[in-house]
């Protein structure tokens, strides 16, 4: 199992976007975690492809796209000529969630489904071959900084069997409400990434806070 930290630019200083980044370079941090939000799936609007492809030209980490967006297919080709790496797109937000994972992956990118807290683990059953990752977000989608949702431990330990019992490779992601409380709990009950925006932001020291995380 891996154990990586994304932390989620979402709570970076935008004013200071080049300097947040370079100090994610120095950090342990392996991914750069890019909340898109459409404020039609979710009720927010965050940044799109101009802030991406501008965090593109600062760092040779993975960066990872979660998108809280209506319809995703129709913009995969746009976040792959931008060089991300793993594409995140909600089962909830796709109709055809078999050839979107399977579209990704044709652009050369690895494929994530993500599931809203209210969402079962059944909707991604029948896709779970196709997805590189699955994505558990612990906080309804939308906002940083939210309190995380306690019963998002049990459905981590349930998809870990999931994965384990058919041995696939997929990833665990959870995102929404982490921090150096609850890292180490996440980690040990079968999360492989943790996304983490304003524990790390918000932070005085953030490179030592995603040290802290990964103890
Ligand atoms: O997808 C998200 C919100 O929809 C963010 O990635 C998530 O909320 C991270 O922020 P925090 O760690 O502050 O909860
Ligand atoms: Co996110």
């Amino acid at each position: 199992m891996a154990k990586i930290i994304s932390p989620s630019l979402l709570s970076a200083d935008f004013l200071r976007l080049g300097d947040e980044c370079q100090m994610l370079n120095r950090s342990a941090a392996e991914w750069f975690h890019l909340d898109v939000m459409d404020g039609v799936f979710v009720p927010n609007i965050s940044f799109g492809m101009p802030v991406i492809g501008a965090v593109r030209k600062m760092t040779n980490k993975v960066l990872d796209a979660h998108l809280m967006i209506v319809e995703p297919e129709r913009y995969i080709t746009n976040f792959a000529k931008l060089g991300v790496d793993f594409l995140t797109v909600h089962c909830e937000a796709t109709v055809h969630l078999h050839r979107t994972l399977q579209a990704i992956k044709a652009e050369g990118m690895r494929a994530g489904v993500a599931l809203n807290p209210s969402t079962s683990l059944w909707a991604i059953e029948e896709v779970l071959p196709e997805a590189d990752m699955v994505l558990l977000m612990s906080v309804n989608p939308g906002f940083g900084g939210q309190k995380f949702i306690e019963t998002t431990i049990d459905k981590v330990k349930r998809l870990r069997r999931m994965i384990d019992e058919r041995g696939l490779q997929t990833l665990i992601q959870i995102d929404g409400g982490v921090n150096t409380h609850n890292a180490k709990m996440l980690f040990e009950a079968g999360c492989d990434v943790l996304v983490a925006g304003n524990a790390v932001f918000g932070s005085d020291d953030p490179v030592k806070t995603i040290e802290e995380l990964l103890k």
